[in-house]
């Protein structure tokens, strides 16, 4: 069990089968790079699924055919029972409300003639959320260990930690079920791994959430995920259970990466 790790259902919130995808490269001679090969897995309903490999294994481009931000060649993307793959552009923007992305960069998404109160408020208002969600602020900037006295900063007064933060709270005040984070911690310091994992626990004691989280950063996917999957050139490796990956990694190129980690 990971250090934030809690108890799961058994139950797949997130059915990715045989998801392929590729691109057509170059402008005279088209060639075809394949960046997704037959990637299949679950997601437990509950559950904190890292996503880990190389630079340029296809992490971020499964995440973004997940989000349907770019179209799969073929496979089936299967949310609550729901093959995300057909939804219609309507369905699609209902399907967004339970499932939302922490993007690499959060904080360039955010208005820097509003107020971080405005910002936080804006989803509510753009998904017309009760406006009693609007009370859930002050247990949210709690939960992402940040103070009130925030609220009423514009953006370039909070540091790049603070501001990531605050786009994880507002996604967080929708309610997603299922939270994509796409390399949330590459913009900041090490030092802030600790709290970032104080963040998830508090994260999973106050909200039934899903997580897959894609990262680079072992040693933060070992304290916060609850199983972890291993990509290489479009190919998800193997997927296990935090502790059975490092102690029986079945790849080499697994072993590899945990050598690495284990001597770094
Ligand atoms: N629009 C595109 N057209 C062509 N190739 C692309 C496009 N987007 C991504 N790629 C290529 O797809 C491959 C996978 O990229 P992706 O960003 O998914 O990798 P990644 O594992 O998330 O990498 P990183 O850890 O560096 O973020 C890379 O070789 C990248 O150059």
């Amino acid at each position: 069990m990971s250090v934030v790790g809690g108890m799961f259902r058994k139950m797949a919130i997130l059915s990715v089968k045989h998801v392929c995808k590729s691109y057509k490269t170059g402008l005279i001679k088209k060639k075809t790079k394949i960046i997704l090969q037959d990637i299949t897995f679950d997601v437990q309903e509950g559950e904190v699924l890292g996503l880990t490999g190389a630079s340029g294994s296809g992490k971020s481009t499964l995440i973004r055919c997940i989000m349907r931000l770019t179209p799969v060649d073929s496979g089936t993307i299967i949310m609550d029972g729901t093959d995300l793959l057909q939804l219609s552009p309507t369905d699609l923007r209902q399907s967004r409300k339970v499932m939302q992305m922490l993007f690499q960069n959060p904080a360039s998404a955010l208005n820097p003639r509003k107020t971080i109160r405005e910002s936080l408020a804006e989803p509510i208002l753009i998904h017309q959320l009760p406006e009693a969600t609007l009370k859930e602020i002050p247990g949210i900037l709690d939960m992402l260990q940040l103070k009130k006295d925030l609220l009423d900063r514009y953006p370039h007064q909070l540091s790049g930690g603070e501001l990531q933060r605050i786009c994880l709270g507002r996604l967080l005040l929708l309610r997603p079920r299922l939270l994509l984070l796409d390399e949330p911690t590459s913009m900041l310091d090490v030092s802030v791994q600790a709290q970032i994992i104080e963040i998830m626990r508090n994260i999973r004691k106050e909200y039934p959430i899903t997580v897959l989280f894609v990262s680079h950063d072992l040693a933060l996917l070992k304290a916060v995920c609850d199983r972890i999957g291993v990509m290489e050139q479009g190919k998800l490796l193997e997927l296990q259970p935090v502790e059975e990956l490092f102690q029986h990694p079945s790849e080499q190129y697994t072993r590899d990466l945990i050598r690495a980690f284990n001597d770094f």
